[in-house]
C-alpha cells in the first residue's frame, strides 16, 4: 500500500486495564500517543448511559506492531475503509487476519465503508463491502464522517451489544446486532447528495 493512500484502520472501543495507557478513569491525554487518538463518547442505550472510549489508530503498516498492542483488549473494533480507495478496501483482509490473531475472541467487529457522501468518486461498490462482511460474518454499513450518515448508528449498535452482554440474564436472548443494523441503516446511494 502506498503510504499516501488513505488506509483502512481499526478503531477500538476499549475497557480499562492496569499497565496500559487506557481506561475510562484515565485522562484523554494519557491514552493517546503519536499514532493513536482517543475520545470518550456517551451513548444512551435503553435509558442507560454507556461510556465508550474510542481509540482511532493510524492505519499504516508501520504502526501495526504498535496498534495490535492497543486493540488486543478492545471490546469492539470498527474497521473503516474509504469507498474511494481500493487499497484501503484491500487492506481490510489483512486487518481481519491481524484481529483474528491478536484481538479478544469475542470482540465485536463492524466493517464500515466511509466517505459515502462522495459517491461520484466511488471505486468500491456497496455490494463489495457487503460481500466481504458476509464472508467474515461481521455487520456492514456505509458511513459518512462528513454528513454523519450512519455514524451514530455504528456507535449505538456497539453500545447496545456491549450493554446487553454486560447485563444480560442467562435466559435472555442475545442482542442481534446484524438484524438491528439492517433494520436501521441508511443506504449510501440514497443519501449521497445530502
Ligand atoms: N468527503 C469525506 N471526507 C472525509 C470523510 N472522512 C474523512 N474525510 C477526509 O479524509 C481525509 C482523511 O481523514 P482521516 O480521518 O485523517 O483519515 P484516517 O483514515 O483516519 O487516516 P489515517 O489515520 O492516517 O489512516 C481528511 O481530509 C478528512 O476530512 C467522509 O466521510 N467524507
Amino acid at each position: 500500500m502506498s503510504r499516501r493512500e488513505p488506509s483502512a484502520a481499526p478503531n477500538g472501543v476499549c475497557p480499562a486495564e492496569e499497565g496500559r495507557p487506557q481506561g475510562p478513569n484515565r485522562s484523554q491525554s494519557t491514552c493517546c500517543s503519536h499514532d493513536i487518538t482517543c475520545k470518550n463518547k456517551m451513548v444512551t442505550v435503553d435509558g442507560v448511559r454507556v461510556k465508550l472510549q474510542i481509540w482511532d489508530t493510524a492505519g499504516q503498516e508501520r504502526f501495526r506492531s504498535v496498534t495490535h498492542a492497543y486493540y488486543r483488549d478492545a471490546q469492539a473494533l470498527l474497521l473503516l475503509y474509504d469507498i474511494t480507495s481500493k487499497s484501503s478496501f484491500d487492506n481490510i483482509r489483512a486487518w481481519l487476519t491481524e484481529i483474528h490473531e491478536y484481538a479478544q475472541k469475542d470482540v465485536v467487529i463492524m466493517l464500515l465503508g466511509n466517505k459515502a457522501d462522495v459517491n461520484n468518486e466511488r471505486v468500491i461498490k456497496a455490494e463489495d463491502g457487503e460481500t466481504l462482511a458476509r464472508e467474515y460474518g461481521v455487520p456492514f454499513m456505509e458511513t459518512s464522517a462528513k454528513t454523519g450518515m450512519n455514524v451514530e448508528l455504528a456507535f449505538l449498535a456497539i453500545a447496545k451489544e456491549l450493554k446487553h452482554r454486560a447485563v444480560r440474564q442467562p435466559d435472555e436472548p442475545k442482542f442481534q446486532i446484524h438484524e438491528y443494523i439492517e433494520s436501521q441503516k441508511k443506504r449510501g446511494s440514497c443519501c449521497a447528495f445530502i
